[in-house]
């Protein structure tokens, strides 16, 4: 199947950065791409050899590791060993700052305000972003939800062509957020990301229904009103629904799939021929002559 029809679409969609644009009955709407110096207008300031940095915000439980999931499902990459991945994913919460023994104690008791960028390592995360930016292998720790604190186990990230990092404020700091290629706000209605949350963070997290709807009452929701849903405004594509919404994870695949391997079949001395899973898991292949065969 070719991919032409759909990549003409994006393409004219992308290139002409449209403000808000309706493309289809599925609500999903293009924003004016990130301004940037005129040389690098196509690409939202994406250079030769550079990986595409992506930032994917959105409230607590919106979707966004779920999303990030999905991209890199089409994109092929998800059977692949870390070393041979084209595609990584970095949370933010691996850059949530040490807390200091009277903070460890209020979080201990879901009184400490994990959603406030205070919360958060902004020049540790900014550092790390540079130096992926710069094709350097980084270290990025996973973090513990159990005990509040950066775990002693880590993910090497290896240079990449595309290179996703999700969190609640991943917009928030200009520094960071005029890194991002694109920006993507996953934008899932408050109650279906409250109904998701508590039965996670009971599960996977360790807490009690008291102490998460607590925290949400008294800290999440709050700071998602007053730190995240703000940053939804820089995004350059917002997707209602998360992962529910094919089409347009589906598009945005196709966007990337088109910057990273059909404009610029050079990059990173890939030459790779990607495959890639249309809406209804149809397999398609890129057989463009720019697309070189590996
Ligand atoms: N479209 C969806 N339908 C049903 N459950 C979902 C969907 N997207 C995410 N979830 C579930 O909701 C929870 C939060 O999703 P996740 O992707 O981790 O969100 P975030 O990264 O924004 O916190 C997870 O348990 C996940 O399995
Ligand atoms: N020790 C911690 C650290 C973070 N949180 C909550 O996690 C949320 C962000 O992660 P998502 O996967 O939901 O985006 C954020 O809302 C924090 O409240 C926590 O509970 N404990």
């Amino acid at each position: 199947m070719s991919l032409s029809p759909i990549l003409s679409k994006v393409r004219v969609v992308v290139s002409c950065g449209i403000l808000s644009v309706k493309i289809s009955r599925n609500n999903f709407y293009t924003h004016k791409m990130s301004e940037k110096p005129a040389e690098h207008a196509n690409t939202n300031g994406f250079e030769c050899k550079t990986p595409f940095l992506i930032g994917v915000a959105g409230g607590t439980a919106s979707g966004k590791s779920t999303v990030c999931q999905r991209i890199m499902e089409k994109l092929g990459q998800q059977h692949k060993e870390q070393t041979e991945r084209r595609v990584v994913c970095i949370s933010q919460d691996s850059f949530y700052r040490t807390l200091k023994p009277s903070e460890r104690l209020r979080a201990e008791r879901g009184q400490f305000n994990f959603d406030h960028p205070d919360a958060f390592d902004d020049k540790k995360l900014l550092s790390t972003l540079k130096d992926i930016l710069a094709g350097k292998k980084v270290e990025v720790p996973e973090y513990d939800y159990i005990s509040n604190s950066i775990s002693h186990r880590s993910h090497t990230i290896y240079p990449a062509d595309v290179v996703l990092i999700e969190g609640i404020l991943v917009f928030y700091f200009p520094e960071v957020r005029e890194l991002f290629h694109m920006k993507l706000f996953v934008d899932t209605d408050s109650d279906t990301r409250l109904a998701r949350r508590v039965p996670r963070d009971i599960m996977e997290r360790g807490r009690d229904l008291e102490q998460v709807l607590n925290q949400y009452m008294n800290f999440v929701k709050p700071a998602f009103e007053e730190f995240c849903l703000p940053t939804k405004k820089f995004a350059d594509v917002i997707i209602p629904r998360g992962a529910d919404n094919f089409v347009a994870i589906d598009l945005i695949v196709h966007h990337i799939w088109d910057i990273m391997y059909k404009k610029r079949p050079e990059i990173n001395g890939c030459n790779g021929h990607l495959e890639v899973d249309d809406a209804n898991g149809r397999r398609m292949s890129g057989s463009s002559e720019d697309t070189l065969s590996r």
